[in-house]
């Protein structure tokens, strides 16, 4: 008889709710290749006669419970997978379940991004594993990818398509007209949008995600006010027309490069060519984008979220953990690289940079525009005076790779000028 393993979940919503099935439908060969049998004991749900979860249950014969103790207290449970989202009480119950010599999963990138080496460190004083691939592009399996294939390589920069939401929003807005609303809300209703959207939109659940991603690729840890992040909400259809005629595909994108030993990150629309991988990557799909001195350019290419991507993802952490108590190597971090963290100063973070600006349809306003950019040291790679209502002319550039800095002083004259208005400005690939 194989040994039993017995597991929890804590949410049965999108993530969670889409264990059950994927544990039954695979539990054959789960059985083969980790030589246990696995079994979903108990799951927390804040309702327990809510339709879904009595259903859930019924049909996959677990218990349901509104009571954490319950799940603390039942020994024989040894992997807990926390799928509620959000700080508290997600925190405290992965924490708990640690402390009390059980092996956690989880999904949350919210909290991993800013609790993460303190749960690391219990989960090590502990000799517990701790696993969160579904933090990082749902369905894709990029920290097993980084920390276990990319060892013997050096990862120059990572950068892409991070969040499935905004993804499928642009995607909808672009390509269907949908609006802003209609496509948040088809996101929401898919089950790819976080319980209260601003994150997504914002630019913020990127930025959890490029916290991660750093961690993995540098070793170094970054903290989420060290990125910059600016969302998709701004987002003008002029800017995404604009970007259109002149070859690129506007996308929210994060990264993170490498410059010297120090680190930089963001997350914002950048303009993308419309020949670079990046730019086909449509809906809810995720890719991210490696330069790397050994492998050079790779992607990794997927669903960034809903129901099964991401609950398979929370099965490779649970079969990993059940190879490790089976061969009692469990207490290993999920990642082991750790260096100094060191912060690229604003001067050394290059970029070429879209820029669009409205000023009155007067003569010598280009020569004024261009006399500002200049003596910040600026050039143009391309510049198209847009479209005029006969008082404002709109005038689009598009920059020679300049610094952080150079871009932040010209934004500064501008905004001095009375006659310049910046309206947006994008990084450009
Ligand atoms: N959705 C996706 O595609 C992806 C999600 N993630 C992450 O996975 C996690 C779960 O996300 P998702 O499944 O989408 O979120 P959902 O909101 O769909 O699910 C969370 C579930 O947890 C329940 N819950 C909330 N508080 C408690 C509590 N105290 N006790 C028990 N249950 C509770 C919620 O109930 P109620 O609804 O009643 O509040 C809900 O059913 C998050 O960390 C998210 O960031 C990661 C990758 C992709
Ligand atoms: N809301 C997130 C879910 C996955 O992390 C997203 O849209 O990417
Ligand atoms: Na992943």
């Amino acid at each position: 008889m194989k040994q039993r393993l017995t597991i929890a979940v804590l949410g049965l919503g999108t993530v969670g709710g889409g264990v059950p099935a994927l544990l039954e439908k695979h539990r054959e060969k789960i059985s083969q290749v980790t030589g246990m049998e696995v079994v979903l004991a108990k799951a927390l749900v804040k309702d327990k006669t809510e339709e879904k979860p009595v259903q859930l249950a019924k049909e996959f014969g677990f218990e349901l419970t509104e009571n954490f103790e319950d799940i603390i207290n039942d020994k024989e449970i040894q992997i807990v997978a926390e799928l509620i989202g959000g700080i508290e009480p997600a925190r405290t119950f992965i924490k708990r379940s640690l402390e009390s010599g059980k092996h956690v999963i989880t999904a949350n990138k919210d909290l991993i991004a800013q609790f993460g080496p303190e749960l690391v460190q219990i989960a090590k004083q502990q000799k517990c594993d701790l696993y969160y691939e579904a933090s990082v592009a749902g369905g894709i399996p990029i920290l097993r990818t980084i920390s276990n294939s990319l060892v013997a390589d050096s990862i120059e920069k990572i950068y892409g398509i991070v969040n499935g939401t905004t993804n499928f929003m642009l995607t909808k807005m672009l390509l269907e007209k949908c609006s802003y609303e209609e496509a948040l809300s088809e996101a929401q209703s898919l089950g790819f949008a976080e319980s209260d959207p601003t994150n997504d939109v914002d630019g913020i659940d990127a930025a959890y995600k490029m916290v991660i991603l750093t961690q993995f690729s540098f070793g170094m840890n970054i903290s989420v006010e060290d990125i910059d992040k600016v969302g998709i909400r701004g987002l003008k259809a002029e800017d995404i027309e604009v970007a259109q005629q002149l070859g690129y595909v506007i996308k929210l994108l994060g990264s993170a490069e490498m410059t010297d030993g120090s680190v930089s990150a963001e997350v914002g629309p950048v303009l993308v060519p419309k020949y670079h991988p990046l730019a086909s990557v449509q809906n809810e799909m995720n890719g991210v984008f490696v330069n790397s001195s050994g492998v050079g350019e790779s992607m990794y290419y997927g669903p960034g979220a809903g129901e099964k991507p991401t609950a398979t993802s929370v099965m490779s952490d649970l079969i990993t953990i059940a190879k490790n108590i089976r061969m009692e190597t469990t207490g290993h971090q999920f990642n082991l690289f750790n260096q100094e963290t060191k912060l690229t100063p604003a001067e050394s973070i290059f970029s070429k940079y879209y820029v669009a600006v409205e000023v009155p349809d007067q003569q010598g306003m280009l020569l004024k525009i261009t006399r500002l950019m200049t003596e910040a040291g600026v050039s143009f790679d391309q510049i198209l005076q847009q479209q005029s209502d006969g008082k404002n002319a709109r005038v689009v550039i598009i920059t020679h790779e300049i610094s952080k800095a150079q871009m932040e002083q010209v934004k500064c004259s501008f905004e001095a000028s009375e006659e310049i208005k910046l309206k947006s400005s994008y990084r450009v690939l």
